[in-house]
C-alpha cells in the first residue's frame, strides 16, 4: 500500500511560523507573468482543509489555507488573469486563468467571516507564515474518491504532527459562526 501524501509541507514535518512576521507576496505558478498578491500581515487560523473547493498542489490530499483581513490583501500584478472559480460559492475563490492556482478567496455576502480572505501561504517564498493549527473537513476527502478504509491512517498522520482533526472547522471557528448566527437571530 503506497504511503499517503497529505501535502508536501505537512509530509516534511511542520516548521513553526514567526510571531513577528509581517507578510509577503504570493505568486501563482505561471513561469511567465505570474499573478502577484501582496499580503500586509501574517495569516491566522491556518489549517489543512480536505474540502473539494480549496486549491491543493498536484498530488496533495489537503489544501493549506489561512485567513487574513481583506484590507491586507492587494493584487499587485496580473489582475487581468484572475477569474472567480464559482460565483455561487460562499468563498469566491479568485484563481489564475492560466495555471489554475487560487490567489485569494473572498466572502462578499453576509457571513460570519465577511472581511476575511482565504489564502495559501505556500504560494510565498518568504518564511515565517503561521504553521497549520488543525485539520478541517477531513472526511470530505472521501467525497473526492479517497478510500474510507484509510481514514485512520490519515487522521493518525495528523496526530503525529500534533494537529487535531475535525470534519468541519475548528471549535474556535465553529463557535464564531454560531455566535454570529445567534446574534443575528437576536438570541445573544
Ligand atoms: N464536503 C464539502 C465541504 C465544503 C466546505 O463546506 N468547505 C468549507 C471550508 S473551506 C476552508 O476551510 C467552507 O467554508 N466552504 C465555503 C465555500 O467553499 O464557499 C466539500 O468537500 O466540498
Ligand atoms: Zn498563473
Ligand atoms: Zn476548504
Amino acid at each position: 500500500m503506497s504511503s499517503i501524501t497529505l501535502h508536501p509541507l505537512l509530509d516534511q514535518g511542520l516548521s513553526k511560523g514567526d510571531p513577528g512576521f509581517s507578510g509577503g507576496k504570493l505568486h501563482c505558478h505561471c513561469k511567465k507573468n505570474p499573478v502577484e498578491v501582496t499580503l500586509g500581515g501574517n495569516v491566522a487560523h491556518n489549517h489543512a482543509c480536505g474540502c473539494s473547493k480549496c486549491w491543493k498542489p498536484a498530488g496533495a490530499l489537503f489544501s493549506i489555507v489561512g485567513v487574513i483581513s481583506k484590507d491586507q490583501v492587494q493584487v499587485t500584478a496580473g489582475a487581468d488573469k484572475l477569474h472567480i472559480v464559482d460565483k455561487e460559492a460562499t468563498i469566491q475563490r479568485h484563481a489564475c486563468k492560466d495555471c489554475g492556482v487560487h490567489l485569494f478567496g473572498r466572502i462578499e455576502k453576509q457571513h460570519p467571516f465577511t472581511g476575511l480572505d482565504f489564502v495559501h501561504p505556500e504560494l510565498s517564498e518568504e518564511k515565517g507564515w503561521q504553521e497549520p493549527q488543525f485539520a478541517a473537513f477531513v472526511s470530505s476527502i472521501i467525497e473526492q474518491g479517497f478510500s474510507p478504509d484509510r481514514m485512520d491512517e490519515v487522521r493518525g498522520k495528523f496526530k503525529t504532527l500534533g494537529l487535531e482533526t475535525y470534519d468541519c472547522l475548528s471549535p474556535a471557528l465553529m463557535d464564531a459562526i454560531a455566535t454570529w448566527t445567534a446574534k443575528k437571530a437576536g438570541l445573544l
